[in-house]
């Protein structure tokens, strides 16, 4: 490699004797290919409408459980996969181009990693509904949500100065079954005086029929791979 100079920088004229250079530019840049911001998001990504690869993914590695319950942690809420969680998320974006959107929402623990990285292809920021209230936490909107999986009902609480009248607020989660965080959400953007814009998530169960009751209240609802149902510990998906 030589770095002939003429002129001062100016004219700096790069000879590359091999890979060593583009090895170089493409170390620094190559992360930020494709993030580089809302408008070549929404217009510069392959559709994968169909989000094959999520459901590929359910049925290789997806484990069923008694009572209607689908581990997949070994890709989602445990050990995650972030390409995956990449793609995921520019799906979402496609889904909700058309909506107006300044704050994704979503509740803790599962939600935070496809939320976050939303909000990082969007570039906008993301809050979290938490599930304990942390003791310096003032000024805050609470609820309670039912959790199916840990049998247990929580106070889920933002503060306000994250959530306020006139934000337009995308929810993400990763599943939707019940609909009992969905609808502690819902609690929460109404007490807040926001505008819920849509509501996002990578997996829902129709057999718990959450969906059907965010849909039937007229609430933009996109879902990445749906399941019919886990009979008999079988993975029926939709198409
Ligand atoms: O539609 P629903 O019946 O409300 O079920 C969906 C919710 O359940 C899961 O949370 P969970 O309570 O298991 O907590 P986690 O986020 O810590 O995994 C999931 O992350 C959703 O928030
Ligand atoms: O990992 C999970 N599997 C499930 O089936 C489920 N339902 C709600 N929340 C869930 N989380």
């Amino acid at each position: 490699m030589f770095f002939i100079s003429s002129g001062g920088i100016d004219r700096l004229i790069i000879f590359c004797g091999g890979n060593l250079i583009f090895y170089f530019f493409y170390t620094i840049f190559a992360p930020h290919f494709g993030h580089a911001g809302r408008k070549n998001i929404q217009t510069g990504y392959k559709e994968e409408k169909d989000m094959q690869q999520l459901k590929e993914r359910i049925l290789r590695d997806g484990k069923c459980f008694e009572g209607g319950i689908l581990k997949v942690d070994n890709f989602i809420n445990h050990q995650m996969d972030p390409i995956l969680m990449k793609s995921m998320a520019v799906e979402f974006v496609r889904r909700f181009a058309s909506r107006d959107i300044n704050k994704i929402l979503t509740i803790e623990a599962s939600g935070i990693a496809p939320a976050i990285m939303v909000g990082y292809l969007l570039e906008l920021p993301v809050v979290f509904a938490k599930k304990k209230k942390p003791s310096t936490m003032e000024n805050m909107l609470a609820t309670k949500v039912f959790s199916f999986t840990k049998n247990n009902t929580y106070d889920v609480c933002v503060c306000k100065d994250y959530l306020q009248p006139g934000d337009k607020v995308l929810f993400i989660d990763d599943f939707l079954a019940n609909g009992n965080a969905a609808k502690g959400v819902m609690d929460l953007v109404r007490q807040s005086g926001a505008e819920l814009a849509g509501m996002g998530f990578l997996i829902e169960k129709a057999f718990q029929h959450g969906g059907d009751y965010l849909r039937a209240q007229g609430i933009h609802v996109e879902s990445l791979a749906v399941i019919e149902s886990l009979d008999g510990c079988r993975i029926t998906l939709k198409d």
